[in-house]
C-alpha cells in the first residue's frame, strides 16, 4: 500500500490572505484524516507565505494521537530564523514529527524545484540527519533521479529519499514523449535506492493525470500531494479529493 500524506501549504495560503483562521488548517488536516489519509505534510518556509510555526505545532498535535498517522515536516534545514520562524530544525526538534523531508529550497524560490546536491551538501547535512534520528524522526532527503546522489543519501545516513516528480508531471501535462525516458529513470531510482536499504517516497505536482502511471513506481511508500488536491478539493470537497487520490492510488 501506498501512503497519502496530504500536504496542506495550500490551504494555509489561502487562510493567509485573510486576517483570521479561515479557512481553519487544522479542520481541514483532520478532514482529510477521517477521509483516510494515512498522512500529513507541511513545509513552513521562513517568509510563513502559508504554513505558520504555530500550524506546525497544532499539526503535530492533531496527528501524535492518532494511531497509524504520520505528520511529516518539509523544508531547507540550512535556513535560519526570520521573524517568529525559528528554523527548521528548532521547529521540528519541537514538535517531533515522524518523518522530516529535508529539501534544498532557497528563501526566494516560488516552490521546490530541485533535489540535494549532496556532493556540496553532504558533509553539512550529515550532523543534521544524525541528530534528527536520535530523536527518532525519520530523515527523508529530496533528490532527483541521480543515482550517483541517491548512493550519497545513503552514506550520509538518511532513511529514505523523496524524488521530485516535478519534471515526469510536466512531461504528463505537456503530453512529451520524454515522459517514458523519465519515469525510466525514476524507476531507476528508486531501484538503487531500494537496493541500497533507502525507502522510496515521491512528491511534487502529483495529480489525478500523472499519479495512475507513477504509482507502479518500484517500491514506492509514500506520495505527498498538495498543490492538485487543494485545487480537485474546489471542485469536489476535500474529502471526496482525498478519496479519489487514495482510491487512484490503490489502483481502483
Ligand atoms: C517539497 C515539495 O515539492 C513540496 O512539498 C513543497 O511543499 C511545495 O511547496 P509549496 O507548497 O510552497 O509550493
Ligand atoms: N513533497 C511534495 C509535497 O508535499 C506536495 O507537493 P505538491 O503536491 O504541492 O506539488
Amino acid at each position: 500500500m501506498i501512503d497519502l500524506s496530504v500536504n496542506l501549504n495550500k490551504i494555509a495560503l489561502i487562510r493567509n490572505s485573510r486576517e483570521g483562521n479561515y479557512p481553519d488548517v487544522v479542520a481541514h488536516g483532520r478532514t482529510c484524516l477521517d477521509a483516510g489519509a494515512q498522512g500529513l505534510t507541511v513545509h513552513p518556509r521562513p517568509d510563513q507565505r502559508h504554513i505558520r510555526p504555530g500550524d506546525v505545532r497544532d499539526l503535530a498535535g492533531l496527528c501524535r494521537p492518532v494511531e497509524g498517522v504520520e505528520f511529516n515536516v518539509e523544508g531547507n534545514p540550512f535556513a535560519g530564523p526570520m521573524g517568529d520562524y525559528p528554523g527548521l530544525l528548532p521547529l521540528v526538534m519541537e514538535t517531533l514529527p515522524d518523518q522530516c523531508t529535508l529539501v534544498p529550497d532557497s528563501n526566494d524560490q516560488l516552490t521546490s524545484d530541485h533535489g540535494f546536491d549532496l556532493k556540496r551538501d553532504g558533509d553539512r547535512l550529515e550532523p543534521i540527519i544524525a541528530r534528527l534520528r536520535e530523536a527518532n524522526i525519520r530523515v527523508s532527503l529530496f533528490m532527483d533521479p541521480d543515482l550517483e546522489q541517491i548512493g550519497l543519501a545513503r552514506e550520509v545516513g538518511a532513511d529514505r529519499i523523496e524524488l521530485y516528480t516535478g519534471p515526469y508531471a510536466d512531461a504528463v501535462a505537456r503530453q512529451s514523449p520524454e515522459v517514458e525516458s523519465i519515469f525510466a529513470a525514476h524507476c531507476a531510482a528508486a531501484e538503487h535506492a531500494l537496493q541500497l536499504g533507502l525507502g522510496v517516497n515521491a512528491g511534487h505536482d502529483l495529480n489525478l493525470i500523472n499519479l495512475p502511471r507513477y504509482r507502479t513506481l518500484p517500491g514506492l511508500q509514500e506520495v505527498s500531494i498538495g498543490h492538485a488536491l487543494t485545487v480537485d478539493a474546489i471542485a469536489m470537497g476535500l474529502g471526496n479529493a482525498v478519496n479519489a487520490y487514495l482510491n487512484c492510488l490503490a489502483g481502483n
